[in-house]
């Protein structure tokens, strides 16, 4: 597509606080290259505001989405879409950023409704348990989907890319490095470094368990235990998350 005479074209599924930064990062993206067509939109899971009016409503009038990212500016280019079927329809290039428990269902919607040829990226940290074991989220999405899914994690919160704080994230993929590049421009910006690894359980894992260290910490900081007994909570779980990572 990238080398074609069609733009990419972007979906992202998801409009909580990450949904909304992700959109957000993205659409600043499309309206200047060339290469991607430059409306991004946004599924939004449709839900009523104490004003009575609907989110999706809302967001497409102040161009904010006032209940999880309030104050921010999406970009014009952004568009709320209630509706998931055609939020994807025209969409190659498809992001995932929902929390986890709803992945499989969502995906179930979408059974034989996505472009031909369409790729996915799943931003989302957890993984589904089930009665087999548990399950990556971009396995889920590739098994159900039957399409490539790459992953994009880091230690990344959403309100501060909001604010155009500096971080950094890495792209998890299979084989095709094209793709993932792809998916890397789509992200990257002056505040937002996104580089490419081709691994995508490796990453994805690393994602997932670094928000169990981040409670430790948290726990570490709630006790009072001070910042060294917090460093050697950090470095074991590191050990502990490089050898889950390497396990068969
Ligand atoms: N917020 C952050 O800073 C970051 C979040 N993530 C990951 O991104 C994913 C999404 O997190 P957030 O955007 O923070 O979530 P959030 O908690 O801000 O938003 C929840 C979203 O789920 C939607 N929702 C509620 N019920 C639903 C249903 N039945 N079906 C489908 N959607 C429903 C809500 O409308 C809302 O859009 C998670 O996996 C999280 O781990 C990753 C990095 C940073
Ligand atoms: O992963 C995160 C920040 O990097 C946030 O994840 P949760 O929203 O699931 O806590």
């Amino acid at each position: 597509m990238e080398n074609g005479h069609a733009r990419n074209r972007v979906a992202v599924i998801g409009s909580g606080n990450w949904g909304s930064v992700a959109s957000r990062l993205i659409a600043s993206n499309t309206a200047k290259l060339p290469s991607f067509h430059d409306e991004v939109r946004m599924w939004v899971f449709e839900e009523i505001l104490p004003t009575g009016k609907k989110l999706s409503e809302s967001i497409n009038q102040a161009n904010e989405n006032c209940k999880y990212l309030p104050g921010i500016k999406l970009g014009a280019n952004v568009i709320a879409d209630p509706d998931l079927e055609n939020a994807v329809k025209d969409a190659n290039m498809l992001v995932f950023v929902t929390p986890h428990q709803f992945v499989e269902g969502i995906c179930k919607k979408l059974v034989d409704k996505l472009r031909p040829g369409a790729e996915a990226i799943s931003l989302i940290k957890g993984m589904e348990v089930k009665m087999e074991g548990p399950c990556m989220i971009s396995k889920l999405i590739t098994s159900i989907l039957g399409i490539n899914c790459c992953v994009l994690m880091g230690a990344n919160i959403a309100n501060e890319i909001a604010v155009e704080k500096f971080s950094e994230a890495t792209v998890g993929y299979k084989k095709d490095k094209e793709v993932a590049t792809r998916w890397a421009k789509l992200f990257t910006t002056p505040y937002f470094l996104v580089s490419i690894v081709e691994d995508i359980e490796g990453v994805e894992l690393c994602g997932t368990l670094k928000n169990v260290v981040a409670i430790a910490a948290g726990l570490v900081d709630g006790l009072d235990m001070g910042n060294n007994t917090k460093g050697s909570t950090e470095c074991y779980s590191l050990k502990m998350s490089s050898r889950t990572v390497s396990a068969d």
